[in-house]
Parts: structure tokens; C-alpha cells; sequence
């Protein structure tokens, strides 16, 4: 190969620009070029790509976000997209290509590879959902921010004697929302994998505002059937009964932005380099990502169309340390 590209997709992730920068300089220490897509699969089916250099890539790696830019793109879901975008990379001799993003983009990028184009990918999402890996890039700066939030809610939160629920990301994994509970010492969890009855939360607010507890903090995940929205709108009759005033705090996109961590910065490194390894050594369809405690492989038709699943131990263990 002499030429490849990499693109960036979905929801943003931090830790992505280290992915970016690994990417083009251990292309180029083959003597690889390496194009950067704008856009993510917009700016593949639109040809939109600009020649990147060690220089280029300099001085990204402690940066939020990703400087190729990320988009949702409907038109790569059908076959004539995907073909246009084949297509556009073949016609600027790009040979390979890198997909950096989740659970989304890592089944547009399979389905690339079984056209017979020749891919690898980075696991990459604040959410966690990607079936075979650990932990995704973005998942520890997402955490921490988030965890950064509890504590200052906490504060507020005590000095007034009140309930907050606290919304964080994660579409339909609970995974950012049972780690945030745990780490940050919540009175409450509230995941999409698990059935929650409103009435029991409001129950066990009120007994911990008997037993009394200065506040109350429940985290729910943003794709429980309770969003923190629906379970205020369900306690608005009886809020009177909670003991505790209530309050509502949607993280949202606060959680997805900023300054990657080390642990970051290191697997988007480690994880960039890998997928180019093994795009030069011909072992096309692998999605690089953290794995017992290293960055591994694994088979794009492994990974996706699987559900990750929470650990019912961990789940477990939430309920016993909120007392
Ligand atoms: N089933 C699919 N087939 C082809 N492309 C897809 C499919 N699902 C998602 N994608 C592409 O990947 C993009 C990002 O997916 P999305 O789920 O939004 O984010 P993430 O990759 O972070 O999970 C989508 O906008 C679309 O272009
Ligand atoms: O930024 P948007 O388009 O509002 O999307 C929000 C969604 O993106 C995420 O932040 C990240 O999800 P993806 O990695 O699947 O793109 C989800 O947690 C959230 O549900
Ligand atoms: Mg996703």
C-alpha cells in the first residue's frame, strides 16, 4: 500500500485526534501517505479529502474532539452510497482505510470490507457498547468529566437537602451511567438493561432521606425508559412524599467534549498504530481496541450485530455500596 485514509465517525470521542496523529505518522514511517477524510462517510461518498503529514498532525493529541470532523450520515446505509464511496477512494488511489468510531460506523465499515475493500477500525465511543472490547476510546475522559459533574452536584446538592437526577449519555448501554454511580457514590442507578419501577426510586428516596441523609443521588442512564425527564414527570404528583426537593441535570454533550486523559491519549496512540499495522501486513476486517488490559484485534464480523451486556456482579455491587 502506498496510500490510505482515515476518517473519523458518529459521536465524537476524545482520544480521537491521538488516533488521527498515530495513523499518519506510522503510515509515514512506512512510507505511507495517509489522506484525512473530512466528515466521516460524508466525506468519503463526497471525495472530500485532504493529504495529512507528520507536521499536520502536530500538537492534537491533548485535543477534544476530532480535527477531520465526525458526522451521521443516512446515504452510507444504502449500497449506492457506499459504492460512491469505493468509488471516490479509488479514484485518489487511496488503497486502505481506517474507521474510527462505534458501534455505527464499525457495521458501515464491515460492510466496506465485504465489498472487498481493504479496512481497519478503532473502537470509539463515550459509550461503551461495542460488543468484544473493554473499554472503548473516550469512555475514560467521558467518565471522568462526568464524575467531575456528581461531585459538584453532590456539594450543592448536601447544602440544600435535595434529590438530583443526573442524566448521562450512553444511548442504550448503561455502561457510562453504572460506572459514573459507582465511582462518584450514588444513592441510585438507573440502567436500560434493567427494568426500573419509578415508585421504587421515589421509595428508596424517601428512605434515605429518613434514615437522613443530607441528599440523594440518582444517576440515570439517558436510555432507560425513565430518562431523568419521564421519572420527574412521574414524581411531579407526589413529590411532597420524596422527602427531598428534586432537581434535574442532564449532562449531555458537557460529558463528550474536552481534553483527552492519558489512558486516552495512549490507547487512541496504541489502537491508530495497530490498525495500520495490520492494514499494511494484509489483514484487512479487524477492529483494534482495549482488551484485557492491552490493545488486540478482533474481527469486525466478531464485533458487530453483538449487544454488550453489563456485568451483573457490578450492577450488584451498586445496589449493596448505595446505603
Ligand atoms: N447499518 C449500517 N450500515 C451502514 N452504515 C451505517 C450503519 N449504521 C451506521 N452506519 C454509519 O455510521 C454512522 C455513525 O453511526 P452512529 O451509530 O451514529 O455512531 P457510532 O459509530 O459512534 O456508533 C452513521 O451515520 C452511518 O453513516
Ligand atoms: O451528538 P448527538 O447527535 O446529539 O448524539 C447523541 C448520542 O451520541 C452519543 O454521545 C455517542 O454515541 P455514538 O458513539 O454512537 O455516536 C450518545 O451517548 C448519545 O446518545
Ligand atoms: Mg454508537
Amino acid at each position: 500500500m502506498k496510500r490510505i485514509a482515515v476518517l473519523t465517525s458518529g459521536g465524537d470521542a476524545p482520544g480521537m485526534n491521538a488516533a488521527i496523529r498515530s495513523v499518519v505518522r506510522v503510515a509515514a514511517a512506512h512510507g505511507v501517505e495517509t489522506m484525512g477524510v473530512q466528515q466521516g462517510y460524508a466525506g468519503l461518498i463526497a471525495g472530500a479529502f485532504t493529504p495529512m503529514t507528520v507536521r499536520s498532525v502536530g500538537g492534537i493529541i491533548g485535543m477534544g474532539g476530532t480535527v477531520l470532523g465526525s458526522a451521521r450520515c443516512p446515504e452510507f446505509r444504502t449500497e449506492q452510497g457506499r459504492r460512491q464511496a469505493i468509488a471516490q477512494m479509488q479514484a485518489h488511489g487511496i488503497e486502505g482505510l481506517v474507521v474510527i468510531g462505534g458501534g455505527g460506523s464499525q457495521t458501515g465499515n464491515l460492510m466496506l470490507h465485504r465489498m472487498g475493500f481493504p479496512v481497519a477500525g478503532v473502537a470509539s465511543t463515550i459509550d461503551n457498547d461495542l460488543y468484544g472490547f473493554d473499554q472503548t476510546l473516550g469512555v475514560d475522559t467521558a467518565l471522568n468529566t462526568a464524575l467531575e459533574s456528581l461531585d459538584r452536584i453532590r456539594s450543592t446538592a448536601s447544602s440544600h437537602h435535595r434529590a438530583f437526577l443526573v442524566e448521562v449519555m450512553g444511548r442504550d448501554c448503561g455502561y457510562l451511567a453504572l460506572m459514573t454511580a459507582i465511582a462518584g457514590g450514588a444513592e441510585q442507578v438507573v440502567v436500560p438493561e434493567v427494568e426500573t419501577n419509578p415508585d421504587e426510586v421515589a421509595r428508596e428516596l424517601r428512605q434515605a432521606y429518613e434514615r437522613g441523609k443530607s441528599h440523594a443521588i440518582v444517576v440515570v442512564a439517558e436510555g432507560a425508559r425513565y430518562n431523568a425527564e419521564r421519572m420527574a414527570a412521574h414524581f411531579r404528583e407526589h413529590l411532597d412524599q420524596l422527602g427531598f426537593e428534586l432537581r434535574v441535570t442532564v449532562l449531555g454533550h458537557v460529558q463528550r467534549g474536552g481534553t483527552p486523559t492519558a489512558f486516552d491519549r495512549m490507547l487512541g496512540t496504541l489502537s491508530g498504530a495497530m490498525a495500520v499495522e495490520l492494514l499494511l501486513s494484509g489483514r484487512y476486517g479487524y477492529i483494534a481496541g482495549w482488551l484485557a488490559g492491552k490493545v488486540q484485534a478482533l474481527p469486525l464480523e466478531e464485533v458487530v450485530g453483538h449487544k454488550r451486556e453489563l456485568d451483573p456482579k457490578v450492577l450488584q455491587l451498586a445496589e449493596v455500596l448505595a446505603q
